[in-house]
């Protein structure tokens, strides 16, 4: 059994996304989801996710995008979030341990409920006749 240890360089952080994006690329909820949006993009969203984790948890600004906006249309509720927040946690957990461990799992947790708040006030926004897809 390898030892659970902090988060401290961008070799860890690479480790977590991998090994999260690996749980999610299996999981029968939100694989296809993913799969259907990123096809063979799989190397470049995983270098995006490992400069939004860098800037997020180590402080080193190398992610400049709009996190929100690729989520607005997904179609996912609340179960999707609940599944991507439990794998994610697991991933941390059974991995990482220390201040910067627990400070990923409270930004996700954040990130996704704005998200989740966010998808709901476009779908209610939406009216039909809008350009939807
Ligand atoms: C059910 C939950 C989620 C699903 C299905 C999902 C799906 C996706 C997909 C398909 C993309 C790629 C979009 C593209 O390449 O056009 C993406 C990008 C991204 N996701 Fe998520 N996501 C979820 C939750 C989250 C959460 C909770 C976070 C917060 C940590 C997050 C952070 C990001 C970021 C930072 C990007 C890159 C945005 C950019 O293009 O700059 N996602 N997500």
């Amino acid at each position: 059994m390898t030892q659970n240890k902090e988060i401290t360089t961008l070799d860890d952080i690479k480790q977590l996304v991998d090994l999260f994006y690996g749980k999610v690329r299996e999981d029968d909820l939100l694989a296809d989801i993913f799969n259907g949006v990123i096809q063979d993009n799989w190397p470049a969203h995983l270098e995006k996710m490992y400069r939004f984790w860098q800037t997020v948890l180590l402080g080193e600004h190398t992610y400049y995008g709009s996190p929100f906006a690729p989520h607005a249309r997904l179609p996912v509720q609340g179960e999707h979030f609940d599944r991507w927040k439990l794998l994610f946690i697991q991933t941390v957990d059974d991995n990482f341990i220390g201040e910067k461990a627990a400070e990923a799992k409270f930004r996700a947790e954040k990130m996704a409920e704005m998200f989740q708040l966010k998808i709901a006030y476009v779908k209610a926004n939406t009216t039909h006749g809008d350009h939807e897809g």
